[in-house]
């Protein structure tokens, strides 16, 4: 592939053609380039899903967005009326007109109609070189209408799928690319996955939203190396309209920003559930399947630009807490430690910083909070609800002898997060009365990070579990020789551990987080198997 003189091999993996092209971008423009995203997809007259789903999302996550039409659909909230496919030599024309003129990052493709076109495409990406290839499988409507027939099964499996950094099948696409294997459960999900990606993809996300008879939404997300369970909350609602084409521009707006594979499917996946949770209740159409609001602002009665993304007790996984004396013990900065956690896969952090000057607490917590952000992770502050303010932290950790739950949501607020530590199930109970959004139970086991911590033991969490109306992440001692035991156990509304030296009081936070979440995932997956 050749494009403004740089050979951009397709064995070149992501970074490094990111590192390739972002000189590249630097040599053109001498200065600073605009992530941009090209979507070739359907159009979908009522605007949900689609090309007019891929700009919409590309607006909100702040990346230019051009479009290659490759069908013109007459669709509303009932289904499908019509389909009018663009003549493949006008895709090309299209494309060409992109390509050759402007620096694209990212393509995101979505209907492709014919075999036809998914070649041309493939020709023009041979031409024009890109850093990233994200994949929508696109075969049938969310109303059940056919949008791409049986007989382009065998180009997307042969030709287009080898191309693609990632694939974002759900359930009845992944089943469709595998010759019609039957996909019922989170385990023959992974096995999809694992199918799909030795057809040459490098990263494969099997969405599980249409999975029967579970609570949460799971999607697995595999590199070919590491399996991940991607866990939000089921939203009740029927806006659900054009979610798989969001979800994919969104992952390519999050590469053509730089972000890691991983953490632009995270992050996407945050984003649909936000706008989901947002649009529930509006009304737009008489089907049965509505459009959602891209851009968190048509809700009647609410004017707000900015609303800050819902609670996910799926957050509380893998929680790591901070200490500055472990991570200056091991020479390295703050922010160093919660980026090398985010990295490893901790899935929220807390920033406890019991010794340290107010204003340095401010600094820190505004660095971390970028690096957070960026990794759509949320950050919370521990006891300081001023800093917590003061920084637009997501919200704030308080103890039994901090200030109580009610008066803390009273100052930040009903958007930011509210935990609470309780050993019992009465705190428990007032936690939930407070307004808390999750509560922290422990001390588990013994430990020398919090001086004078009576410890509950195992009964202690399962009981505090047991009757708690909120998620619960355990804490106090736990490490990888114990986590498999706690998370294992699978008691109800336990949501994950809460740790502080078995990362930060170690030489290595990446690989010892890394290690943890493994061990996580191992163990929640066997819990449920049970
Ligand atoms: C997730 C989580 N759970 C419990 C605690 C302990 O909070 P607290 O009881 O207020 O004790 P300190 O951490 O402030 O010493 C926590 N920090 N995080
Ligand atoms: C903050 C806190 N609250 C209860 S136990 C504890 C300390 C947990 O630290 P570690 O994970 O190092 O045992
Ligand atoms: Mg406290």
């Amino acid at each position: 592939m050749a494009c403004g003189g740089v050979i951009l091999s397709n064995s070149l993996s992501f970074y490094q053609k990111r590192i390739v092209m972002s000189s590249r971008v630097q040599e053109k423009n001498g200065g600073a380039s605009i992530p941009h995203v090209l979507s070739v997809a359907g159009s979908d007259s009522g605007a949900g899903a689609g090309i007019q789903a891929d700009l919409k999302t590309c607006a909100a996550r702040g990346v230019y967005c051009s479009t290659v039409i490759t069908a013109v659909t007459a669709q509303n909230t009932v289904g499908v009326q019509s389909v009018h496919a663009v003549p493949e030599d006008f895709v090309a024309q299209q494309l060409k007109s992109v390509l050759s003129d402007m620096q694209v990052d990212v393509v995101k493709s979505g209907m492709l109609p014919s075999v036809g076109v998914v070649k041309v495409l493939l020709q023009s990406l041979a031409e024009f070189s890109v850093r990233a290839l994200v994949v929508d499988p696109v075969m049938v409507s969310t109303s059940g209408d056919v949008l791409a027939g049986p007989s382009i099964l065998s180009t997307f499996r042969e030709e287009l799928l080898p191309m693609a950094d990632i694939v974002t099948p759900n359930i009845k696409e992944a089943s469709a690319l595998l010759g019609g294997i039957r996909l019922e459960t989170v385990a023959d999900m992974r096995t999809a996955a694992e199918l799909l990606h030795a057809l040459g993809p490098r990263n494969v996300l099997v969405k599980g939203g249409d999975l029967p008879g579970s609570l949460d939404a799971v999607d697995i997300f595999f590199n070919g190396e590491h399996f991940y369970e991607l866990r939000s909350s089921r939203i009740k609602t029927h806006n659900t309209h054009g979610t798989g084409c969001t979800l994919a521009s969104c992952i390519a707006a999050e590469l053509a920003k730089g972000s890691p594979m991983l953490t632009a499917v995270r992050v996407a996946k945050r984003y649909v559930e936000t706008a989901l949770e947002y649009s529930k209740d509006i009304l737009i159409g008489n089907g049965i399947q509505g459009p959602f609001d891209h851009l968190l602002r048509l809700k009647s009665g609410s004017h707000s630009f900015h609303r800050k993304d819902a609670f996910n007790p799926s957050d509380l996984f893998l929680y790591a807490v901070t200490d500055s004396g472990m991570n200056k013990k091991w020479g390295r900065s703050m922010v160093d430690a919660v980026a090398e956690a985010i990295q490893g896969g901790a899935t929220i952090v807390q920033l406890r910083e019991k010794d340290v000057e107010t204003r340095d607490f401010l600094e820190t917590a505004k660095s971390c909070l970028a690096v957070c952000r960026s990794h759509g992770v949320p950050l919370l502050i521990n006891d300081r609800i001023d800093v917590a303010l003061a920084s637009d932290a997501d919200g704030v950790h308080v103890g039994q002898s901090d200030m109580p739950a009610t008066v803390a949501r009273t100052l930040l607020g009903p958007e930011k997060i509210i935990g609470v530590s309780c050993k019992t199930v009465e705190q428990a109970q007032q936690a939930w009365i407070g307004g808390a959004d999750y509560i922290g139970c422990g001390g588990v086991y013994s430990t020398n990070t919090k001086a004078n911590n009576p410890t509950i033991g195992l009964d202690g969490l399962k009981t505090v579990c047991s009757a708690s109306k909120l998620p619960v992440v355990a804490i106090g001692g736990i490490n990888a020789s114990n986590a498999g035991t706690v998370m294992g156990m699978g008691v109800p509304n336990l949501k994950g551990v809460a740790v502080v030296s078995a990362l930060f009081d170690r030489e290595n936070v990446l690989a010892e987080t890394k290690k943890l979440h493994a061990l996580l995932m191992e163990a929640s997956s066997s819990s449920k198997m049970q």
